[in-house]
């Protein structure tokens, strides 16, 4: 009878109910079609349970229908339904999904993750460096292989059994050893001075808006191509735009297409896709070229230099000559630096776009932003002080809220011991881990979502985005990022708590977001010794565009009612910090003063 309710609906109720051979035929087939299936999940779920139940050894497997194939086609095409459905049934025990011929295993929020990030010296990034590299920026097998050599970790001490490779083939160490030295001190100081100037005098003269009203037809465009251009020319140097006009229109083609190739689909199924990733590629082995003919990275009066036009950054120099002492080919080099400047542009400017949309369309939070903007500006040089804008307690909540809540990144480990465990659970070396932070950043239970409306609904549910979340105001015990066990704090007969906040309330805001605090929950920048190089650069970015952005141009959102319902393109999901799914047109004019 269950099976027969199963397939009625598949097959037609009104045939069945005829009760005719065609009928009862037809069932029989669909049947012994679908039998296979359904018991492959009812064993597989069995399996799930009883594992879950036991607490320890590998962890359960996700129960899949399809034999082969396991989970592959709900997580390559519906990661977040199906990684939330499977969370909900696991709740913080690590699983098994089968995906392709591959196992990997998922490590939910909380204190698995935490416990991931904890225990670098056992775990690697290897394999998901390589997989990035080669299947998201096209690397060739030959410098795959360059990559695959190295099995000696990240860490100044080569692991155990690894002492004797060659200094200059432990790529894995160099890459990380040069990102933290050069993305942090002295260099981030001038890199974000150099962003800040780039960006600064770009929107002064862009001839995208004058002193009269200009409709344009995308805020995010607008946004994203002088800050894309601002950062480039601060990391690569100004050549690569002179060289590569169209770079900035042929990255982010490429980086639409970005889900296409970590799916893996042949290039004959997407041939526009590979074609954008051929364009970005030629233009990043022009600039490398040209940088290669004009200026040898090892002249002596370049030592200290931090910034130069031909090959921009200091640390563009130092890389080229890591990758050259690795036996990295010219196309090798070319898709690890493309793989740079998709890591340094591809998440900050999406979460950017999120800050601006929301202040933009509320004119209490853009009078508060600008209260805090204007006490952040040098009157000499007509710049922006970074550091006081990253003092500021409500900018910091706009920037932290941005990401919890479009940021979809990926971190991902595989161990390096024989016997790892992590909560209990044993993990099998050399096992791809790997957890999202979207999931964690989006648990209903967890974060504050507000007042409870007299609909029993919060009123800042977390797939929307809160100003205010991350932001403890002393006079208001509701607030903070935590949702307290205390239910009568949220009730909006709760009269103290009053619905909008002013400025003078923002200056005596804390942002929360240390990791004690979130439990686990929010890792946009990934974590421990692993976590996101680029992170400090990536919020002193953000304050920079939006601070400039609202300084420089008064901004109008031609339809706001559109404005309000777009959300993250979730089509990209999960490839890291998502762009809005929708155009935003606005009206801009420059602001008089
Ligand atoms: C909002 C912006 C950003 C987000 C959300 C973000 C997120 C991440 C995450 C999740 C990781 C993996 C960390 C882990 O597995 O624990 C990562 C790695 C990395 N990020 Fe970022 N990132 C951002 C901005 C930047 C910027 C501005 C740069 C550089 C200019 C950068 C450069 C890198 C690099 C090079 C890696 C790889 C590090 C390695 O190989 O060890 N990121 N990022």
């Amino acid at each position: 009878m269950g099976l027969q309710l199963l397939v009625e609906p598949l097959f037609g109720g009104a045939l069945i109910g005829r009760g005719s051979w065609d009928g009862r035929l037809l069932i029989t087939a669909a049947i012994a079609v679908l039998l296979p299936f359904i018991l492959t999940y009812i064993v597989t779920s069995l399996n799930a349970s009883w594992v879950t139940n036991r607490g320890n050894g590998n962890p359960p497997a996700a129960p899949y229908a399809v034999p082969v194939l396991g989970n592959t086609s709900q997580f390559a095409y519906d990661t977040e339904g199906f990684i939330t459905r499977t969370l909900r049934r696991f709740g913080s025990v690590p699983f098994r999904l089968k995906v392709g011929l591959e196992t990997m295993y998922y490590i939910p929020y909380g204190e698995p993750v935490q416990a991931m990030f904890k225990h670098a010296r056992d775990l690697s990034m290897k394999p998901i460096i390589i997989v990035a590299m080669r299947d998201q920026f096209g690397m060739k097998p030959a410098d795959v292989a360059v990559y695959e050599r190295d099995g000696s970790g990240d860490m100044a001490k080569p692991l155990e059994g690894w002492e004797h490779m060659d200094p200059a083939h432990r790529v894995f160490y160099h890459q990380h050893h040069d990102l933290n030295a050069h993305l942090s001190g002295v260099a981030l100081g001038a890199l974000m001075a150099r962003f800040k100037a780039n960006y600064t005098s770009q929107l002064a003269t862009t001839d995208q808006a004058g002193e009269h009203w200009t409709e344009l037809p995308d805020l995010y465009s607008f946004l994203r191509d002088h800050m894309f251009r601002a950062s480039c020319g601060a990391l690569l140097g100004e050549r690569l735009f002179e060289l590569c006009p169209d770079f900035s229109r042929d990255f982010w083609e490429f980086d639409k297409h970005l889900i296409t190739y970590l799916r893996r689909t042949p290039r004959w199924m997407a041939p526009r896709a590979y074609a954008a990733r051929d364009r970005v590629l030629a233009s990043m082995k022009k600039w490398y070229t040209h940088a290669r003919s004009q200026l040898d990275y090892r002249d002596p009066t370049l030592a200290g230099v931090e910034y130069e036009p031909v090959w921009g950054a200091r640390l563009m120099r130092a890389r080229a000559e890591k990758f050259d002492k690795a036996g990295f080919s010219l196309d090798g080099c070319v898709s690890m630096d493309l793989g740079f400047v998709w890591a340094g542009t591809a998440n900050v400017i999406p979460a950017t776009l999120w800050v601006l949309l929301n202040v933009l369309l509320s004119e209490n939070l853009t009078g508060r932003v600008m209260a805090e903007v204007e006490e952040c500006l040098d009157e000499a040089t007509g710049l922006f002080d970074v550091a006081a804008l990253c003092g500021k307690p409500l900018l910091n909540g706009l920037y932290l809220e941005s990401l919890r809540y479009c940021a979809a990144t990926t971190s991902a480990r595989n161990p390096v011991v024989d016997n790892f465990k992590l909560c209990g659970w044993s993990i099998p070396r050399d096992a791809l881990m790997m957890s999202i932070v979207w999931f964690g950043a989006h648990d209903p239970n967890f974060w504050n979502a507000g007042r409870i409306l007299p609909s029993g609904k919060p009123e800042h549910p977390v797939d929307t985005y809160w100003a205010e979340r991350f932001l403890e105001y002393p006079d208001d015990p509701a607030s903070g990022p935590v949702r307290k066990p205390n239910h009568a704090l949220y009730t909006s007969s709760s009269s103290d708590i009053r619905p909008e906040k002013t400025a003078q309330d923002d200056k005596t805001a804390k942002p929360i977001s240390h990791t004690a605090a979130l439990q686990g929950h929010f890792y946009p920048y990934g974590g421990g010794s692993r976590i996101c190089p680029g992170r400090h650069l990536a919020k002193q970015e953000l304050l920079v565009a939006v601070a400039v952005m609202m300084r420089e141009f008064e901004i109008e959102l031609l339809d706001p009612v559109s404005a309000r319902r777009a959300r993250p393109d979730m089509r990209v999901f999960p490839t890291g910090a998502m762009g809005p799914d929708r155009k935003l047109p606005i009206r801009i004019r420059r602001r008089t003063r």
